[in-house]
């Protein structure tokens, strides 16, 4: 692991391993509980900051997400987003040929909303129309994307943006995720609000979160595969 991430207490391979030699660290950033603060990095010491500056952003950017979908501000807030936020650290090292190995396979996120930071060092590639393309870093900036969970909530309105990571044969990249979970006992369905059995029926069934959770991993976060199985067939 690079200098300055420091010791990392309990982490675990990616469920969704890389196929380079990526090292991923994952665990549970916020709430600072016992539990998860025992998983936090030794350094820096302001990393209670960054978790809490980063579930006020994303509490925020949700409020707005819901006020320009017309549903009320608070609509997010609570069980869809009142879980534990996930961290993964994500460290990829220079590789001599990255036409042959990957860095992150291409997945969607499972949950609502992930905020990226991915350095100064691109990699981030996001699918759009059939073609990869690179999501440049900007300075100071965090990447935001939307997760399954968004997509089911909002009837389709919000896709969940697939998305990989490549390598590069003569800088390392490090990129931090912050994923917003729900409640492990959340249930999900599409918000009633933006459905309307005639003009809009609802596409995705009602479920909870841990049953959605189980189904992502037996698909290998395969996008259709894992939305597959929560579809509404109407033919
Ligand atoms: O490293 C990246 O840019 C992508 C990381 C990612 O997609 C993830 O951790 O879920
Ligand atoms: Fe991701």
């Amino acid at each position: 692991m690079a200098s300055g991430i420091g010791r990392l207490e309990r982490t675990h391979a990616r469920r969704r391993p890389a196929t380079g030699a990526t090292t991923s660290s994952s665990f549970r950033c916020y709430p600072p509980s016992d539990h998860n603060v025992r998983c936090w990095p030794s350094k820096p010491a302001s990393f209670l900051d960054y978790c809490e500056a980063v579930h006020g952003l994303a509490q925020t950017l949700l409020g707005l997400v819901a006020e320009g979908l017309g549903l009320d501000a608070g609509f997010f807030a609570g069980d869809l987003s009142g879980g534990d936020t996930h961290m993964s650290i994500n460290y990829y090292p220079p590789c001599p040929d990255p036409s042959v190995t990957m860095g992150l396979l291409a997945h969607c996120d499972r949950h609502l909303l992930t905020l990226l930071s991915q350095a100064d060092v691109a990699g981030l590639q996001a699918r759009h129309g059939g073609r990869w393309l690179l999501v440049r870093p900007v300075q100071g900036a965090f990447v935001v994307n939307f997760g399954h969970q968004m997509e089911i909530v909002t009837n389709g309105v919000l896709a969940s943006v697939e998305h990989r990571a490549v390598t590069n044969s003569v800088a390392a990249r490090m990129s931090v995720a912050s994923h917003v979970h729900p409640m492990d006992g959340c249930l999900i369905r599409p918000a009633p609000e933006l459905v309307d059995e005639a003009e809009n029926p609802a596409k995705y069934r009602e479920f909870l979160f841990s049953e959605f959770m189980e189904a992502y991993d037996a698909a290998d976060a395969s996008r259709e595969d894992v939305l597959d199985s929560f579809k509404i067939r109407r033919d």
